[in-house]
C-alpha cells in the first residue's frame, strides 16, 4: 500500500502517522494510506510559504502565467488517470469526475490568462499635479482549506488565483480526499514552481486545518465547507485580522413555473437533485412547483428518478455514485427517517441499494407533502434528497424560495421572459439560473453567495482577484 507524504518547501516530507483514503463504492478498496500531519508540519509549511513569497510576487507575469499554464497542460494530459482517481476516492461517476478534471485544467488555463491581466487604476487627486494610483499586491500566504465534494476543482480554483497574483500557498485538503490534491501537487513540482509557492499538509481539520487558520504567517484564509467550521474560521481569522473568505451551504430553490416546459423542468431537477450524488453546495434540495403543474411534473419526476441508475462510480452505466462515506450516508437516512415520521409526508425513493462492491449506495429520493417550513426543507442535507412543496402562481413561488437562511443559487423553469426576469431581481442569493440546473457553473465566472451561504469577496472569474490581492494607494507628486 502506497504511503504519501505532504508536501513543503518542494520536498514530500515523509509522515509518522497515516490515514486510509476508502473507496466509497467498495469499501474493500483502499486508495492510499496518506499522512496524517501536525501542527509542525503547518509551522513548517508556513515558513517555507513565507521564505518564498516576496521571490514569487516579483516573478514576472509571464512566467507565473507559464507555469500556470504548463499545470493546466499537465492535467489535461492526465485527465484518464486523475478521473479514475478522483472517482474511486470520492464516488463520483467516471463523466462526472472526467469533467472535474478538465475543469481544474480550465481554472488553470484561466488564471494563466489573469497573471499577465491584472491591471490597477488611477486617479487625479484634487491637489494640482499629484497623482493617486491604486496598485493590487500580493495578500501574502493564503490559507487554503477545501471539502470532499470537489477533490481537485475547489483547490484548483483557490490555489490558481492565490499563485497567479503573486501569493503563496498552504493548502489542506478534506481527509477523505486527499489524493487528487497530493496528484494536483506532483504535478506543480514537475512544472517547475520555486520551492515553498505551494505547499500541502494533508491530514484532519481539528489539528491541521485549526493551525492553519490560528498560524500568524497565514495573511489570509479560504475556505469551502460547513457553515458550522465556517463561522469558526471567520471569528478566529478576523480575531488576528487574516482575510477570510467562505463558501458555505446552501437550500437552494428550483421553481417549476406554471408555463414551464416540463421536459426542461425535469432536466433541470434530475441534475441540479441528484446528480453528483446530490453533493453540491449548489444542488436543488427544494423543489418548489406550481399547483397547476404539480402532477404531472412529481409523476414525470418520480418516473425518471426510478429509472436512475446508482452504482459503481466506475461502471460505465452508472448514473448517480456513492454517497463519500457512511457518515454522509446516516445523515442523508436520518433525514429521510424524519420525514418518514413526518404527519403528511410522502417519501418516494431513498432506499439504500446493494451491488456487487460493498459501496455507500442509496437511491435518490424526493419527499413530497411538507411545507417549507418542514426541516428537511429548512436544512441542508448534502445527499440525492430533494423536498418538493407545492405553491399557487408566482409571487408565493418567490416568497418559498426566498424563505430560508442560505442564499447561495436560485433557479426557475418557465417559458415567459417576464417571469424569468422578475425572478431574478427578487431572488435574495448570489446566483440566479432560468431553465438550467442550479448546480454546475462556469469556471471563468464569478461564484458565491449571500445571507450565510457565502462570507466575503466572490471566487472564482477575474473577481477572485478582489480577495487574492490588496489595493495599494499611492499619491504621486513628481
Ligand atoms: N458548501 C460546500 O461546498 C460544502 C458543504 N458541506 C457541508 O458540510 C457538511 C459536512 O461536511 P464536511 O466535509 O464534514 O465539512 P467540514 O466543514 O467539516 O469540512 C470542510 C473542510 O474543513 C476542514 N475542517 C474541519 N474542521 C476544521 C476546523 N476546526 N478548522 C479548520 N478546518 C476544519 C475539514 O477537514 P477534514 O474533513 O479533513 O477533517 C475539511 O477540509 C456537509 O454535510 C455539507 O452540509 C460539505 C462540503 C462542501
Ligand atoms: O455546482 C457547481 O458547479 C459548484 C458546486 C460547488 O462549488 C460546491 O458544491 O462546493
Amino acid at each position: 500500500m502506497e504511503r504519501y507524504g505532504s508536501y513543503i518547501g518542494g520536498r514530500w516530507v515523509v509522515a509518522r502517522d497515516h490515514r486510509e483514503n476508502v473507496n466509497p463504492s467498495d469499501t474493500s478498496d483502499i486508495v492510499g494510506l496518506f499522512a496524517a500531519g501536525g501542527r509542525d508540519d503547518v509551522d513548517a509549511a508556513v515558513t517555507a510559504a513565507r521564505e518564498a513569497q516576496p521571490g514569487w510576487a516579483a516573478t514576472s507575469p509571464q512566467t507565473r502565467a507559464d507555469l500556470l499554464e504548463a499545470v493546466a497542460a499537465r492535467i489535461l494530459a492526465d485527465v484518464d488517470r486523475l478521473a479514475e482517481l478522483l472517482a474511486r476516492e470520492e464516488g463520483k461517476t467516471r463523466g462526472e469526475s472526467e469533467a472535474e478534471v478538465r475543469r481544474a485544467a480550465q481554472i488553470f488555463r484561466f488564471f494563466a490568462g489573469e497573471a499577465v491581466r491584472l491591471t490597477g487604476e488611477t486617479q487625479d487627486s484634487i491637489r494640482p499635479g499629484v497623482t493617486v494610483t491604486h496598485r493590487r499586491e500580493p495578500v501574502g500566504v493564503v490559507g487554503v482549506i477545501t471539502p470532499w465534494n470537489f477533490p481537485i476543482a475547489i483547490p484548483s480554483w483557490k490555489t490558481a488565483p492565490a499563485l497567479a497574483y503573486g501569493n503563496t500557498v498552504v493548502l489542506k485538503p478534506a481527509e477523505l480526499v486527499p489524493a487528487s490534491v497530493i496528484e494536483l501537487a506532483r504535478i506543480i513540482d514537475h512544472a517547475g514552481f520555486p520551492p515553498g509557492v505551494f505547499n500541502v499538509v494533508t491530514g484532519s481539520g481539528g489539528v491541521v486545518g485549526d493551525a492553519i487558520v490560528t498560524h500568524p504567517g497565514v495573511d489570509a484564509v479560504t475556505f469551502t465547507g460547513s457553515e458550522a467550521v465556517g463561522r469558526g474560521i471567520a471569528v478566529a481569522a478576523a480575531g488576528r485580522f487574516a482575510k477570510v473568505q467562505l463558501e458555505l451551504g446552501g437550500k437552494n430553490p428550483l421553481v417549476i413555473a406554471a408555463d414551464a416546459d416540463l421536459d426542461v423542468a425535469v432536466d433541470c431537477a434530475v441534475n441540479g437533485a441528484f446528480f453528483s450524488t446530490g453533493q453540491r453546495c449548489t444542488a436543488s434540495s427544494r423543489l418548489i412547483v406550481d399547483h397547476a403543474v404539480y402532477e404531472p411534473f412529481t409523476e414525470r419526476l418520480r418516473a425518471r428518478m426510478a429509472a436512475l441508475r446508482v452504482g459503481h462510480a466506475l461502471a460505465p452505466d452508472t448514473e448517480i455514485g456513492p454517497v463519500v462515506d457512511d457518515r454522509q450516508l446516516d445523515t442523508d437516512l436520518r433525514y429521510l427517517e424524519l420525514a418518514r415520521a413526518t404527519p403528511g409526508a410522502s417519501v418516494h425513493g431513498g432506499d439504500l441499494v446493494e451491488r456487487d462492491t460493498k459501496g455507500h449506495y442509496l437511491a435518490p429520493a424526493i419527499i413530497e407533502g411538507l411545507d417549507n417550513q418542514a426541516v428537511v426543507n429548512r436544512e441542508e442535507i448534502f445527499g440525492p434528497v430533494a423536498g418538493v412543496i407545492r405553491v399557487s402562481g408566482h409571487d408565493e413561488a418567490v416568497a418559498v424560495a426566498n424563505d430560508t437562511e442560505f442564499g447561495l443559487v436560485a433557479g426557475i423553469c418557465t417559458t415567459s421572459l417576464a417571469l424569468a426576469d422578475d425572478f431574478q431581481r427578487r431572488s435574495q442569493t448570489g446566483m440566479v439560473m432560468v431553465n438550467l440546473p442550479t448546480a454546475g457553473v462556469d469556471p471563468h465566472v464569478a461564484f458565491g453567495g449571500r445571507k450565510r451561504s457565502s462570507y466575503g469577496p466572490k471566487e472564482q472569474g477575474a473577481h477572485a482577484r478582489d480577495f487574492f490581492t490588496e489595493y495599494k494607494i499611492a499619491y504621486v507628486r513628481p
